[in-house]
């Protein structure tokens, strides 16, 4: 296994390499090679991988200005050392100029880089530097011709069809920023007003979410979360304002419910859910991976949520096998492409292609039909992703309701919040996109008619 050096730079490099030549998602890239750094450095590792990931074009055209060489030869660890020197200059204001290239260039030579090499990046950084204040900004370049939007064409042409081309536009700005951290409180253990003051009290500023009565809203929080105040307490839990509205589709409640969260991941949906049911329900929260299992244990052990709540490792197939007592309400949060949640995870629109949607959409649909089979009779079937793409959305529950004839659409808006019933389409899914201020999402509440 590879060691990775220390400095912040260096790490971004290394990352951003590995990420580069595996395609691999970057977050758990990231995460692996943080836990070397001390925390300080943290920070500036995540704002250079990130920030490189969301102006990649951008930063090539203004590198290609500069380059006599074509990006395209270079070395990936010429390439991204280019792109994080770079960045530093343009976006990050607070960081010198000097220390921007020295420190960028010194990560060539911690990595025994040719002497010619070294020299050919320092000129091209030091050559940025000079020229920066006369350089086209992003927003300029977004009304070149063609324009640069910081996304593959394929994506950006399909929102288009989509949404139109002013909407499409928007939601490739939106991803081309870092979104604010999104707190959904747990009203088991706090109140938004309190929790506010608690944060308050550590200088930490949170604003009301508008669209979801319980979010808290942090628009700059360079820190880990677990360092939050009320974070060990379960008093929240970080979930943007999209995914606790969709959760909102299972309601309301009866007494004594039993409740599948058929796709639980890390938990944020199961522990939304197990905070919405009457003393007497039970939530079942199913998750084949072993990491995210181990964590959505975490979670609801740290949200109080344990008497309610059962976390089980297994695919939904696997536990529907073990024929389970019938649900009053299921939740489908499914994998998807996550074209909605790019502004968070800014390696997906580059590490996804249009032949990944139909995969995606064969697996949706059969678990939508595993989770019908463990449904009540009248029972609530809520199918969610956190893509924007329709043959994830509406053309898997169009495929669904075919195979199942006895699901029928309920108009989402009736299940949510005044607020938030403009994210409500006419054929009544919920479907908010970026340009509406949270995480691309798609919500459908189902219900069994027998
Ligand atoms: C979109 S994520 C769920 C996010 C989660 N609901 C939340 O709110 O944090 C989808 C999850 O489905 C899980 N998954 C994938 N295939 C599955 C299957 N066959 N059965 C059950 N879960 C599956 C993945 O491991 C992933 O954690």
């Amino acid at each position: 296994m590879t060691v990775l050096p220390a400095s912040p730079r260096a790490v971004a490099v290394e990352v951003l390499c590995l990420w580069a030549t595996t395609h691999n998602s970057i977050d758990p890239l990231f995460q692996t090679a943080i836990e070397q750094l001390p925390d300080i450095d943290r920070g500036l590792v995540k704002t250079l991988i990130y920030g490189v990931l969301r102006q990649k074009e951008y930063l090539d055209h203004i590198l290609r200005t500069f380059a006599k060489h074509p990006l395209r030869k270079m070395k990936p660890r010429t390439l991204m050392t280019l792109r994080i020197g770079v960045y530093q200059l343009l976006f990050l204001s607070r960081i010198p100029e000097s220390a921007a290239v020295n420190a960028t260039v010194n990560t060539l030579k911690a990595a025994s880089q040719p002497a010619w090499l070294i020299g050919f990046v320092n000129g091209i950084l030091r050559a940025v530097a000079r020229q920066r204040t006369q350089l086209p900004t992003p927003e300029q370049m977004t009304q070149a011709e063609p324009p640069i939007l910081n996304h593959p064409i394929w994506l950006v042409d399909r929102w288009r069809a989509e949404f139109g081309e002013a909407t499409a536009r928007a939601i490739c700005a939106c991803n081309n920023i870092e979104p604010p951290l999104t707190l959904r409180v747990n009203r088991r253990q706090t109140s938004r007003p309190l929790l506010k003051a608690l944060l308050e009290k550590s200088g930490i500023m949170a604003r009301n979410g508008f669209f979801s009565p319980v979010a808290l809203i942090i628009d700059t929080f360079p820190g880990a979360v677990a360092a939050l105040p009320g974070y060990q307490q379960g008093h929240f839990q970080v979930q943007d304002e999209a995914a606790q509205l969709a959760s909102l589709l299972t309601g309301p409640l009866p007494a004594r419910c039993r409740i599948l969260d058929g796709c639980a991941g890390l938990g944020g949906k199961t522990s939304h859910l197990a905070e919405m049911l009457p003393s007497d329900g039970a939530i079942v929260a199913v998750e084949p991976d072993s990491r995210r299992y181990r964590l959505l244990r975490d979670n609801l052990r740290r949200l109080g949520h344990n008497a309610q709540a059962l976390p089980v490792r297994a695919d939904l197939r696997a536990y529907a096998a073990t024929r389970p007592q019938p649900f009053d309400a299921i939740l489908i949060d499914a994998p998807c492409s996550g074209t909605g949640v790019i502004r968070r995870q800014p390696d997906i629109r580059w590490n996804r292609q249009p032949e990944d949607l139909t995969p995606y959409q064969q697996t949706q649909v059969h678990l939508l039909e595993i989770a019908a089979t463990l449904l009540k009779p009248g029972g609530v079937l809520v199918y969610a992703t956190c893509s924007l793409e329709p043959e994830e959305n509406r053309e898997t529950v169009r495929l669904f309701i075919e195979r199942c004839p006895c699901f029928a659409l309920e108009h989402a808006a009736a299940f949510l919040p005044e607020n938030a019933r403009r994210l409500v389409n006419a054929a009544g899914f919920f479907q908010p996109n970026p340009a509406d201020g949270m995480d691309g999402f798609f919500a459908a509440r189902l219900i069994h008619r027998p």
